[in-house]
């Protein structure tokens, strides 16, 4: 039984979940100055300021609550009756957010979550969280039922229940990690705010706001080192005006800031120069300097779309105006020239973010994110743990541009329904499925499908049952099909289909060697382990 809260009133439960967020945004954007179209940056700060838009954001910060975390537990408490275990996750991760430090809400959240993991048959991740849960304040007389939970997840992993703490099959890895993650406001309980790992949902909150959760202690560590320890004090009012990439943009600048030890005036002085377009490649990685990443990043001389210039100019002034309410902040950024600095290097560095990261709510990856998109791609990424992975799906020709897909795959029409859509706002798509003359050769590609290929592509399909579980058989069957017919098979509509359910596996197989990493690592931890070595 998990501990219901009787003060948890369903009318307080109702208030608590009128967070306007996203409302105000779009509200706020209504309300936005008149201004001509490439009215700078000042510009908009003046009107801004003259209309009091930033003292009209209506207060809806709660802080630290032991009344609100008690209510979300509860939600979260209904979920997991009814086995909706990943809502119940989420309600428990948004309870630990808004649980002080001090306060037995927070021991009774993991205990909750331990609950969840047990359930779901994730013994390591339940140990895991009844750890979190005796650290931190759990009620006394609730102890034996905890110990109980214990004391069954050890004898579970005792009968080799565990789901595994061996990758099936290792796919290594020679780039670094992001460098950071923009969270969007839906996503703040399910995602690290450094990393952007989801990590089976077992996060831990700032210790301060309410506003973002970490998947390790390093992540919360190195997040409040670079960036975090400027948000926090006012993060719940900020991010009302989580604008996309401007949210990221402010982000980068002052990850920008801290690696230039907050010395303002020094970044001034190297951003007061022509930009030479910046090219993470000419980066040497084996002897990794942060410092000189983001100079590559910042130096991007990137040109937005009109419409979305007007948004960046606006958001950018708003939320620069708002940080400025930061006492640290404020401490560094003290004349007007600093803040006109400070304005135009958040919108350099938006525009930055938006040409390196693949949407509004991924991670910023400088090298890897300058793949090209191709809709018809010879590479699967994959982003999990904060890590891009690249997995080749079919033979490569020579001088062939190796491409992912961003969204849309010419195989699969609904893999992105919003693609075109939002890339048309973006760039045209020049890749040999989009281009008129490049698609002439790639459609004639097609009539080289031989009776071989054909008879073999027969047995494939009699032989492969697609399933949500992966064959590593099947796999294989798979893989030989490809790796044998793509050069005539390709890309003939049922090739796609073959590289279609290939791509899926391809995914899982990720999936479950991060998952089993995960496990790996909680149980190194548990035993007072380092995890560089599963790491
Ligand atoms: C992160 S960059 C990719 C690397 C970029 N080509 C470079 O040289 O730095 C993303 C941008 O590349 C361009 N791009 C990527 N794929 C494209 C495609 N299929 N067609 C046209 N432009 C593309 C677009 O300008 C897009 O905004």
């Amino acid at each position: 039984m998990l501990n219901a809260t009787p003060e948890a009133s369903e009318a307080f439960m109702e208030t608590l979940m009128q967070r306007p967020l996203l409302n105000l945004r779009t509200q706020l954007w209504e309300q936005r100055p008149n201004l001509e179209e490439d009215a700078s940056l000042g510009r908009y700060t003046r009107a801004i300021e003259e209309c009091g838009l930033v003292g009209e954001l209506p207060a809806t910060e709660t802080g630290k609550c032991a009344r609100t975390a008690a209510a979300l537990r509860a939600q979260g408490n209904r979920k997991y009756v009814a086995r909706d275990y990943r809502g119940a996750l989420l309600k428990y991760n948004e309870s630990i957010c808004h649980a002080g430090t001090e306060s037995a809400e927070l021991g009774l959240g993991y205990a909750n979550r331990s609950a969840v993991y047990f359930a779901m048959n994730e013994f390591e991740l339940a140990l895991a969280n009844i750890a979190l849960a005796k650290e931190h304040h759990y009620p006394e007389p609730l102890m034996p039922k905890l110990l109980d939970r214990e004391q069954n997840c050890q004898a579970k992993l005792a009968e080799d229940q565990s789901k595994g703490t061996i990758p099936k099959r290792r796919f290594e890895l020679n780039v670094p990690k992001s460098i950071l993650a923009s969270i969007d406001l839906m996503k703040q309980f399910r995602c690290c705010n450094l990393c952007s790992a989801v990590e089976s949902l077992n996060l831990i909150p700032c210790p301060n706001c309410v506003t973002v959760m970490f998947c390790s202690r390093e992540c919360l560590e190195r997040d409040f080192r670079l960036v975090h320890r400027f948000e926090c004090p006012i993060a719940e009012k900020v991010q009302h005006l989580c604008y996309g990439f401007v949210n990221l943009g402010t982000k980068l600048f002052f990850y920008g800031l801290s690696l230039f030890n907050d010395d303002l005036d020094e970044m001034m002085r190297y951003c007061d120069r022509v930009k030479d377009g910046g090219n993470p490649l000419k980066l040497d990685y084996t002897r990794y300097d942060p410092l000189e990443e983001w100079k590559e990043l910042y130096n991007l001389n990137a040109v937005t779309n009109p419409d979305r210039e007007c948004n960046y100019r606006f958001f950018v002034a708003m939320r620069c105006l708002m940080f400025l309410e930061c006492p640290l902040v404020k401490s560094i950024v003290v004349t007007n020239q600093h803040k006109a600095f400070m304005r135009q290097c958040v919108l350099d560095c938006t525009r930055a973010g938006s040409y390196y990261r693949f949407d509004v709510t991924s991670p910023v990856f400088p090298v890897q994110s300058l793949f090209n998109h191709s809709c018809d791609p010879n590479v699967q990424i994959s982003i999990l743990s904060g890590h891009v992975k690249l997995v080749v799906i079919r033979p490569i020709r020579p001088g062939e541009q190796i491409c992912f897909s961003y969204g849309f795959i010419w195989w699969d029409p609904q893999s992105n329904p919003l693609f075109q859509e939002k890339i048309s706002g973006v760039f045209e798509c020049k890749c040999v499925v989009c281009d008129p003359i490049k698609k002439l050769e790639w459609q004639a590609r097609k009539g080289r499908f031989n009776a071989e290929a054909k008879r073999a592509l027969a047995t494939v399909i009699r032989t492969v049952r697609p399933s949500r579980k992966v064959d590593l058989v099947q796999l294989k069957v798979l893989e030989n099909f490809i790796e044998r017919h793509a050069a005539v098979a390709h890309p003939n509509k049922d090739f796609g289909l073959i590289l279609s359910l290939y791509c899926r596996w391809i995914y899982l197989l990720l999936e479950d060697e991060d998952e089993a990493l995960r496990r790996a690592k909680i149980v190194a931890r548990l035993r007072g382990q380092s995890t560089a070595e599963v790491d």
